[in-house]
């Protein structure tokens, strides 16, 4: 880990020395190429920059809330091309851990999801049965018959073995008391991220960590394993799937318990801070814990090298 961040924007010769030592780039989304659907200054063209220096590029994404090929759509809406090979996100870490990883008993294999679509979507790839997430008949505030049945245990799937919980733009109580009542009767309780707060219009909203807060609280503290940044379970997906060398990967992102402390914890070549998303300044790191080796104001600081 760096003690000192090197400081590259407006500085030429080191932005072209930094793009020079790495041959594949790990790109964090939200808060470093846009913010919600607001797309940052120079973003395209760093990419861009990047491809033509034959840069292999992976976007690397805790946002759970789409599947690999809506971020494809999304990156080539905002125009940046992007196949969905090059996507890596939460949600598809997650889906490969359950499927790959986790052994669960034959007659446990559902997935009860606190999430939205892309979820859904990346456990249907890996073909995990999935209740929960985005079924409407949820989106309602619980009844006494729910109190009772669920109380009963007449209302839950016995099948359900893994709660997996993201970020939710539908959470609600009922929700919550469904996915806590799967974790008492022995679910794994997993997270697609830690993120607490989630980057968009330039400000910061719940994220994925707030929406499973409640079950913590509600378990007297126990935390659920996290399968995305900074996981090195993932990170070992990624290694697996692109087959790079990590001392010649940089992990640019911009925040440092998920983004820098992945890319610390994986010993990559470099981890790049932009102050675009949920750092905003060399303070947020000054207690030596997490250092990122470089940082720049904004992605687009590396057009510097053009
Ligand atoms: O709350 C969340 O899930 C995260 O803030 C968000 O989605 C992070 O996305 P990333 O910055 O990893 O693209
Ligand atoms: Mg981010």
């Amino acid at each position: 880990m760096h003690s000192q961040a090197k400081y590259l924007s407006g500085d030429k010769d080191s932005i072209k020395e930094f793009i020079d030592k790495f041959d594949v780039f790990l790109f964090d989304c939200d808060g470093v190429l846009w913010s919600g659907d607001n797309l940052f200054e120079g973003t395209v063209e760093t990419l861009e920059l990047l491809r033509s220096r034959g840069k292999q590029i992976v976007f690397v994404t805790n946002n759970s809330t789409k599947s690999r090929s809506d971020y494809k759509k999304k990156l080539t809406d905002m125009g940046i091309p992007a196949t969905v090979d090059e996507v890596f996100g939460s949600s598809y870490s997650a889906a490969i851990y359950i499927s790959r990883i986790l052994e669960l008993p034959a007659d446990k294999r559902t997935v009860y999801v606190l999430g939205e679509r892309g979820i859904e979507t990346e456990l249907d790839s890996e073909n995990i049965p999935h209740i929960g997430g985005t079924d409407p008949s949820l989106n309602r505030i619980i009844s006494s018959e729910d109190y009772a049945s669920i109380a009963s245990g007449s209302s839950l799937d016995p099948s359900v073995g893994v709660v997996l919980c993201g970020l939710d733009f539908h959470l609600n109580y009922l929700k919550l008391c469904l996915a806590y009542h799967y974790l008492q009767r022995g679910a794994v309780f997993l997270a697609t991220n830690i993120d607490t707060t989630l980057p968009s219009a330039g400000k910061l909203f719940a994220g994925a960590g707030a929406c499973h807060a409640p079950l913590v609280a509600m378990l007297g503290g126990t935390k659920p394993a996290s399968l995305g940044k900074p996981s090195q379970a993932m990170m070992e997906a990624i290694e697996g799937k692109f087959k790079f060398e990590r001392s010649k990967a940089c992990m640019i992102g911009d925040r440092l318990d998920t983004d820098i402390r992945f890319g610390i914890d994986g010993e990559l070549g470099g981890t790049l801070c932009v102050l675009t998303g949920v750092t905003k300044s060399p303070d947020d790191w000054k207690d030596g814990r997490t250092v990122p080796s470089e940082y720049v104001n904004k992605l687009g600081d590396l057009m510097g090298a053009a």
